[in-house]
């Protein structure tokens, strides 16, 4: 692995990585290391520093101190510095995406996607700040009615201040980065707390902003169990903005955060609406790919099928063809469906499927499972009194439910109390808009699987799915407020024609 040469500072033993704070790697007085389970080999591969609270206090000390300096700090030196990290990033995609393939069992082409993916985000977010921070708007007062023009009133957008970054394990370096880079672009200061499977990826993406030259305290990250740190971390007072990406914790967390902004991205139950006309095949391969990918652990991964009963033989014919080709194993070996996170998330997905099976399900595949290898498996037939029909399995098995008219599945998709995303397959544009507007989803994809990317898109969810909106422009909106200074003039004044 990576221990040494460029990243040799944050190596604090073996496979045992230090936190980050005030510009230096650390070791936390506590003593106590976190460990990191390889999902493939079940046993321990790396640990991290379990920081104290008083840690948490200096790393927040730290970063309100520096954030004043940084928002001085002119745009575009602002963003010199973010494209720096990305190209250093980039050149090191190979020893990061390991730390991905081994703690979050992701196959190695997929990780190394996500770490180019990553750089490629920092230096877009880099050129959309410089443009939309470089400007401002100008009002005048007298288009509201009463009003002569004697006020100019000129805006822009300011930092928060910090901003704390919670990522989820399925992306720690790119959900890491879509909060960090629009936070500092915009001028705060930001603090990140990396999800416990991904924390070695994540530390070492970290420091790639510290080779960068970034000012100390401008990015820290603190590394524990949420369950330990977290609350004390969410309601820290010098918090100014939390910007999460995960589960139901991010439901507890805005009950209890202060007065701040939040960013939440949460879970999905995304709906795959497949009408009698669509093109079946192109269908069948977005469901695979949309439910399969990195074994179904996306939040935007195709986790409900609801189709026609008409097309329903021959589109489920189509998609047990494409399983039967997907490999199985180990992410060093880049097969199509690899362990999942955890051996608790894989009896989560077991106790879905075996649900299913007492209710009378259909399983295109035998349900097979090897630790926490689960090989990909198709569920027709699925009625509305089993738990997969409602919940998420974040893990690589897909239910289909047939519908006899698309009423049915947009009635389905919007009594789901997430709404994230949704797609429709059909090849007839006007029933697909009239559908779209029907789903209570953030986003409705016309003819393909759902996805965030690419990652300048808008991002959202409604209900139990988010706060807020992600996409590289509009998070630099979420983690900037609107300043105004207006100018009072004595007497009205109109410019000539
Ligand atoms: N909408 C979206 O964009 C996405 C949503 N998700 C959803 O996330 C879930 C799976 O991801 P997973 O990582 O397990 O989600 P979790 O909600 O369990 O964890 C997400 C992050 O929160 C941290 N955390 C845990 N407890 C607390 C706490 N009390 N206070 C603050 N932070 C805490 C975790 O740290 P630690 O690891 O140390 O526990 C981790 O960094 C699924 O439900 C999925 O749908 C996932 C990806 C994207
Ligand atoms: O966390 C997730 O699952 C992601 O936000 C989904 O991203 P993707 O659609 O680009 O895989």
């Amino acid at each position: 692995m990576a221990e040494t040469g460029v990243f040799a500072d944050l190596v604090a033993g073996d496979n045992t990585f230090k936190y980050y704070s005030e510009g230096e790697w650390k070791v936390s007085s506590s003593g106590k290391l976190v460990p990191i389970i390889n999902p493939t080999t079940r046993k321990p591969q790396f640990q991290v520093q379990a920081c104290t609270q008083e840690e948490v206090n200096k790393v927040m000390e730290s970063a309100k101190i520096a954030q004043k300096s940084w928002a001085k700090t002119p745009l575009w030196k602002r963003a010199e510095l973010l494209h720096k990290a990305a190209a250093i990033l980039k050149d090191h995609k190979k020893p990061i995406s390991e730390f991905l393939v081994k703690e979050i069992a992701k196959a190695s082409k997929d990780a190394v996607t996500e770490v180019v993916r990553s750089g490629d985000l920092v230096s877009y977010c880099a050129e959309e700040g410089v443009r939309l921070l470089g400007e401002g708007k100008f009002l005048m007062s007298d288009s509201f009615p009463g009003n002569e023009r004697t006020k100019y009133c000129l805006t822009s957008k300011i930092p928060l201040g910090v901003v704390l970054a919670i990522p989820p394990f399925n992306y720690p370096v790119n959900l890491a980065v879509s909060k960090i880079a629009p936070a500092l672009i915009a001028g705060n200061a930001l603090v990140l707390k990396p999800p416990t499977q991904g924390a070695a990826s994540a530390l070492h993406m970290v420091h790639c902003f510290h080779l960068a030259g970034f000012p100390k305290g401008v990015i820290s990250c603190i590394t524990g169990k949420g369950s330990e740190i977290g609350d004390f971390l969410t309601m820290h007072p010098n918090v100014n903005c939390i910007s999460f990406t995960g589960g139901d914790t991010g439901i507890a967390i805005s009950k209890k955060a202060g007065m701040i902004p939040l960013q939440m991205e949460l879970g999905g139950k995304d709906a795959c609406i497949i009408l009698e006309d669509a093109d079946l095949d192109l269908a069948a391969a977005n469901i695979v790919k949309g439910g399969f990918s990195y074994s179904g652990q996306r939040c935007t991964a195709v986790k409900v099928v609801l189709v026609m009963e008409s097309v329903a033989d021959t589109l489920v014919k189509k998609v047990n063809e494409k399983i039967g080709k997907l490999t199985v194993g180990p992410p060093e070996n880049d097969c199509d469906i690899t362990p999942v996170v955890t051996e608790s998330s894989a009896d989560f997905i077991e106790g879905l499927v075996m649900d299913a099976k007492k209710k009378g399900a259909t399983f295109c595949q035998e349900y097979k499972r090897d630790g926490n290898l689960i090989s990909p498996l198709l569920i027709d037939n699925v009625k509305q009194d089993m738990r997969i029909a409602w919940e998420e399995p974040f893990g690589p098995v897909v239910p289909v439910i047939r519908i006899s008219n698309a009423e049915e599945g947009i009635h389905h998709c919007n009594a789901s109390n997430f709404g994230l995303q949704g797609c429709i397959f059909t090849k007839d544009i006007n029933k697909a808009m009239l559908i779209s507007d029907a789903m209570e989803t953030g986003t409705v994809q016309i003819n393909s699987a759902p996805a965030r990317g690419p990652d300048h898109f808008p991002f959202q969810g409604l209900k139990d799915s988010g706060i807020g909106s992600q996409g590289v422009t509009n998070s630099i909106n979420v983690m900037t407020k609107v300043k105004s200074t207006v100018i009072n003039l004595p007497t009205p004044s109109y410019t000539m024609g």
